[in-house]
């Protein structure tokens, strides 16, 4: 599943207030050319939204955000979610996926953090927040100890169009993930083909 990701180098980060509005969103972001989205359980509609995109658009790569708990886990996984991430190291989420088998990158942004999410048997971490964290330059340094153990990162958090190649160029990045490929704005004014440019341009960006 995470390979499929790393193909595309993007992930847009979402949160849909209603299923329909995340229907329209997933038919924008296949018209860009960027069929994945992380829809973040932040907002009560995540899981019904992931239910009726997975059916809707079976090709697809819908993942779960923002999960923070074993009960958010097992909805994901129940909606047709393909994926899960969160923004922290939570060990209860982490068994949680493994015992649904669902693939789940932690969030990370310390040596501590990488080191009980390896040690909890994850091998794709998020760096979440990765600007404010330090950025590239932070996830270089972390590479310095942790490179050799086999882990892969998604970088997000202040990541856009005109930073990610800086990521991507790391070969431990595995993908980027954002909220600026599908911006709340645009969303709420219904401007779907401005965001499926926008996915189009992120694409473009991210191709090595
Ligand atoms: O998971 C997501 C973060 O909220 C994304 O951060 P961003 O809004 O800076 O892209
Ligand atoms: C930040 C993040 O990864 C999440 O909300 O899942």
């Amino acid at each position: 599943m995470f390979d499929r990701l790393r193909s595309y180098g993007v992930v847009p980060v979402v949160a849909v207030d209603s299923p329909d509005e995340g229907l329209r969103l997933c038919e924008a972001l296949i018209a860009g050319g960027l069929p994945v989205a992380e829809i973040t359980f932040r907002t009560a509609a995540a899981e019904a939204t992931i239910r009726e995109a997975a059916k809707r658009f079976p090709e697809m790569i819908l993942g779960a955000g923002t999960i923070l708990t074993a009960e958010q886990m097992r909805k994901a996984v129940d909606a047709g979610a393909r994926f899960a991430v969160a923004p922290g190291c939570n060990p209860t989420t982490i068994a949680a996926a493994r015992e649904c088998a669902m693939p789940f990158a932690p969030g990370v942004c310390t040596p501590s953090d990488v080191e009980r999410a390896v040690e909890m048997g994850c091998s794709l971490l998020k760096f979440f927040p990765a600007e404010a964290a330090g950025g590239v330059a932070m996830l270089k340094a972390l590479l310095g100890p942790y490179g050799h153990l086999g882990i892969s990162f998604c970088p997000t958090g202040g990541v856009t169009t005109g930073n990610l190649a800086e990521y991507l160029a790391i070969p431990q990045v595995a993908f980027v993930g954002g909220t600026w490929v599908a911006k709340k704005e645009l969303i709420k004014a219904g401007r779907w083909d401005d965001i499926a440019a926008v996915a189009a341009a992120a694409v473009a960006a991210a191709k090595r």
